[in-house]
């Protein structure tokens, strides 16, 4: 114990400290103790640039604290962004988006793996200590935006430009990111319709979302638009769990790693148009404990749902919950095929979908926002 006093006497004067814990040295995801301060020495061995005190020193050499509001809790441990680059398979030559960069932890491990880094940043203070830190780097760079705001096809495709010519064999760009919670289904709904532009979407997700996302299953209470959503557009995989510990401040739940392998148009699921199809199943959803037959009502009488659901090989009787992604989208087709005339909802969905044709890319994307 007189290293943890020692340590704990020569930590700088911040606020939160009291409550800080850094990560196991071993920081095998998936152990839940919280590591007392006797272990920072162990840590600091590791990664000296990304330890405890190097993050305490660089948001200190800012006059910063740890802003709540931005989600801001700092990876201390670079085994775990070391995992998270290579669950990217990043290598030389990537173009990698990093949302949220922070003290630049992550960042570091994406460029000695020979990635070009965009990286957004929302706090100005951060984007400082960022270009400081990586001022002599290159193949970085930095803008000073909100994630959820920002027009991130325009930023992408000079970079993905500038690589052509270039001899590596990815002609997409990866997401590698510990972004923060409350920006996570937003993160998501904007970038798994862009497999156009990036192959693979890495993400450290607070772990009740990232199970919500990844293994929700049928027939339950957390299964939801969003996973029709993932499924639809991505091949989601839970990598491991990242305990609370290895994060400054320590947040009051724990994290996990999360791929998103990105589909592209032609591997969708086939339906008329991804626009219509969201609406009814957002609307199947709306009543949840509702039959379909009733929820969607106001696209077609409920004669022709029961018929395509018997069309379709399932009850007349399905409610949402009971519905692959398979099935939303053979019951949408059979709609779109047998209501015809009939439907009035459905033309109105499908003039919709006419204009959803005409609408730019950039706009398109932007439709999973309607995803809850
Ligand atoms: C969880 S911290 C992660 C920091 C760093 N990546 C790390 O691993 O230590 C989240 C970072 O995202 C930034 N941030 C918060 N909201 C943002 C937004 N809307 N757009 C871009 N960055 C944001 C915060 O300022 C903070 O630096």
């Amino acid at each position: 114990m007189t290293t943890a006093t020692h340590l704990c006497h020569s930590l700088p004067p911040i606020a939160s400290l009291s409550t800080a814990t850094v990560p196991a040295c071993n920081s095998s995801a998936g152990a839940r103790t919280q590591m007392p301060f006797l272990r920072i020495a162990c840590a600091s061995t590791r990664s000296q640039d990304d330890d405890y005190h190097a993050t305490l020193k660089a948001l200190n050499s800012k006059g910063r604290f740890p802003r709540k509001s931005l989600g801001q809790h700092y990876m201390l441990n670079s085994e775990i962004n070391e995992q998270l680059t290579r669950a990217a398979n990043v290598e030389e030559g990537d173009v990698v988006l990093e949302i949220g960069p922070g003290t630049g932890s992550l960042t570091k491990v994406l460029i000695s793996s020979g990635a070009t880094v965009l990286a957004i940043e929302k706090d100005p203070h951060m984007v400082d200590l960022l270009r400081e830190r990586f001022e002599s780097t290159d193949g970085f760079k930095v803008l000073q935006e909100d994630f959820v705001k920002c027009h991130i096809r325009s930023h992408m495709f000079p970079m993905l430009e500038n690589r052509k010519g270039l001899n590596t064999s990815s002609t997409r760009a990866k997401v590698v990111s510990n972004i923060p919670f409350n920006i996570s289904t937003d993160v998501v709904k904007q970038l798994l319709p862009m497999g156009d532009i990036f192959s693979e979407v890495v993400l450290l997700l607070q772990e009740e979302t990232a199970v919500r996302l990844v293994e929700s299953s049928l027939r339950t209470s957390e299964y939801r638009p969003i996973n029709i959503f993932v499924n639809f557009y991505s091949e989601p995989e839970y990598k491991f769990r990242v305990p609370r510990t290895n994060f400054f401040p320590q947040p009051n739940v724990d994290a996990a790693v999360v791929t998103f392998k990105l589909k592209q148009a032609p591997d969708y699921p086939s339906v008329a148009s991804t626009k219509s199809f969201f609406s009814m199943v957002n609307s199947a959803f709306n009543g949840k404990r509702k039959m379909l037959r009733r929820s969607l009502q106001h696209i077609c009488p409920s004669n022709e749902i029961e018929r395509a659901l018997g069309d379709a090989g399932l009850p007349t009787t399905s409610r949402p919950e009971e519905l692959t992604l398979d099935d939303f989208v053979k019951l949408h087709n059979l709609i779109e095929l047998n209501g015809g005339q009939r439907c009035k909802s459905l033309v109105d969905l499908q003039c919709l979908s006419q204009l959803s044709k005409a609408m730019p890319q950039s706009q398109k994307v932007s439709r999973g926002q309607e995803i809850t």
